[in-house]
């Protein structure tokens, strides 16, 4: 059965173009330490094929493939993803209601072996002045409550949001809706293409469930050691 408990809020993001180096680093990394999550990258380069590789060595993945698509398509992608026996899986909530209930339809059927089913919110690499660009006025702030309501009136798990919206979220819509945080950056590691960040320890503080860290880990010269280093930062 699929572990669905929080103590372990670490998410590693695998956004690698080579197979190889990604499960090498899976087979250093501990199953019972964190779980890993796929993406549009490697999923396109290496398919379903790469799911069961890493079922096979233990972890729970998050199948972060963020559909977007009228309700049918959705609704059939996540009941894929499920198939696949994947802990999480998302959409974006901007697909609308519909969109989202459908999803939710879709993994009745895997009653509780169903995947976590969440939505992206606004992502982190946006900031107030990216929304402005594409006609949307309010704060990016405002945005993520009204599309973390939409996404609690579906009846999905939680959303994914950044770790500065995190406080706000959970004092609205509860301890039981998960909130799912990239933009994470340990103190001193690159910021990148993120906008709305926050330090792994403010990120737990704020109310985040789950913590996506991708190249603070992937990219350090020993992984191990930068995800460690987080671990100790958060005890
Ligand atoms: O859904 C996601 O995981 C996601 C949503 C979002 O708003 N921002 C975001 O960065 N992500 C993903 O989280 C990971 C962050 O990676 P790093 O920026 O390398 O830590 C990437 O795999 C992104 O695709």
């Amino acid at each position: 059965m699929i572990d669905k408990t929080t103590d372990k809020p670490i998410l590693v993001a695998l956004d690698y173009d080579d197979k190889a180096a990604a499960l090498q680093l899976c087979d250093k990394l501990d199953p019972a330490m964190c779980r890993l999550k796929v993406g549009k990258e490697m999923f396109t380069l290496f398919g379903p094929q790469l799911v069961r590789d890493i079922h096979d060595r233990g972890f729970d993945l998050f199948l972060d493939l963020k559909f977007h698509d009228i309700p049918n398509t959705v609704a059939k992608a996540v009941a894929a993803a499920a198939e696949l026996g994947v802990w999480m899986t998302n959409v974006h909530a901007s697909g609308g209601l519909a969109m989202m209930q459908a999803a939710k339809a879709a993994l009745a059927p895997y009653g509780k072996d169903a995947p976590l089913l969440i939505a992206v919110t606004v992502l982190t690499s946006m900031s107030d002045a990216d929304l402005k660009l594409i006609g949307i006025e309010v704060p990016a702030a405002e945005q993520v409550l009204r599309l973390a309501g939409l996404t609690q009136q579906a009846g999905l798990d939680g959303v994914v949001c950044s770790a500065q919206e995190a406080s706000l979220l959970k004092s609205r819509f509860g301890r039981e809706f998960k909130l799912v945080t990239p933009g994470i950056r340990p103190v001193g590691s690159e910021v990148g293409d993120q906008h709305r960040v926050m330090t792994p320890p403010q990120a737990i503080a704020a109310g985040s469930d789950y913590l996506v860290i991708g190249r603070p880990i992937t990219k350090a010269a020993d992984p191990l050691a930068a995800l460690n280093a987080i671990h100790r930062s958060l005890s």
